[in-house]
């Protein structure tokens, strides 16, 4: 039995591509899922050039490898996470990929013929399902985290993040001795709105809140809803008086303006609490309680309107 046979025999089975090329990168031989993927006989491509072949090969970048298997005489490797794929093979998976080519892992062998290298052996492994796989995870690690710091109903941080995000800050700010202000602002009436309107009603507005204070804050402030119809706003590097002028801001864009709810103009309001962070606040939970009780007070005051405890121990 003539060997070279016997090994195409199995080598025809795999379901991976086998590719000999001599040292000038010709092609000698492939097996048959090769010939299948790329639709060409191996007489018709036996002796040419591999980039004539498979023109979308990166020219340089496949000889520089080539070039390390045949100084050292060992083998090298590209995933598909470096290179999605390198041969532009079209894969028969019946998922859909974002690519309409076969994802591949390549090794290069060093191909020796009586102690001496002849060639390199380019094995191709199909790894279209594993990239898949891999990619359709990610995504739900992503929509789960995302899931884990976002509110359901506003799309604002939820409470459990937004504390954290406040521990952060307030540790920072103590640190650094910067300035940290707090805002928890509680929508006024709010049990009368959904007793009046429905619990829609009450959602649209919940939303409509948060889209709008959304819209006036910067980049590093940190709005959350901190429960119910509760929210709050951690403001990094912001004084008493600065921490003000937002606290207004989001009254007034509250207040302003009613929504428009099955043909009805809803209005709604909001009471404000602010605090600043001092040498009384040992923990962030001391600035929460802080800025809960100018909160209350505004509640307290006639609603609508901003408290602080700090200092001014006002309202405005
Ligand atoms: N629609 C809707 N209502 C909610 C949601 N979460 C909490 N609520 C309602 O918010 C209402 C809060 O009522 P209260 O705590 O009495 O406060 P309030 O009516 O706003 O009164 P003040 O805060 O004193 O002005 C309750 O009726 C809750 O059911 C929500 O996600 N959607």
């Amino acid at each position: 039995m003539n060997g070279e046979i016997e090994l195409s025999q199995v080598t025809d089975q795999l379901n991976s591509g086998i590719l000999l090329l001599d040292l000038q990168l010709n092609i000698v031989s492939w097996n048959r899922f090769l010939a299948v993927h790329v639709n060409q006989k191996l007489e018709d491509v036996k002796g040419k050039l591999i980039f004539d072949v498979f023109p979308e090969l990166p020219q340089r970048w496949f000889e520089r490898k080539v070039a390390s298997v045949i100084q050292l005489g060992t083998p090298t490797y590209c995933s598909w996470e470096q290179r999605h794929h390198l041969f532009e093979l079209p894969h028969t998976r019946p998922i859909t990929t974002d690519s309409h080519f076969m994802a591949q892992n390549c090794s290069f062998l060093p191909y020796e013929q009586e102690g001496k290298l002849v060639g390199i052996c380019v094995l191709i492994e199909d790894v279209t399902d594993v990239c898949h796989y891999q990619s359709q995870l990610k995504e739900t690690m992503k929509q789960l985290e995302l899931a884990n710091r976002i509110d359901g109903l506003t799309r604002i941080y939820n409470r459990k993040y937004w504390e954290e995000a406040l521990g952060k800050e307030f540790a920072r700010a103590q640190r650094y001795t910067s300035e940290l202000s707090l805002i928890m602002f509680d929508l006024d009436h709010f049990k009368k709105l959904n007793d009046n309107y429905g619990h829609q009603c009450g959602d649209l507005v919940l939303i409509e809140t948060a889209s709008r204070v959304s819209s006036l804050l910067r980049d590093a402030d940190v709005f959350g809803r901190y429960g119910g119809e509760e929210f709050g706003i951690v403001l990094p590097q912001t004084d008493q008086i600065g921490a003000l002028e937002v606290a207004e801001r989001v009254r007034a864009a509250i207040s302003n303006s009613p929504i428009i709810f099955e043909g009805k103009k809803i209005s709604f309001s909001a009471s404000v609490g602010l605090a600043t962070l001092n040498s009384e606040h040992k923990r962030y939970e001391d600035l929460i309680s802080e800025t809960d009780s100018a909160l209350y007070r505004a509640k307290s005051s006639g609603r609508d309107q901003i408290c602080i405890l700090q200092k001014f121990n006002k309202c405005s």
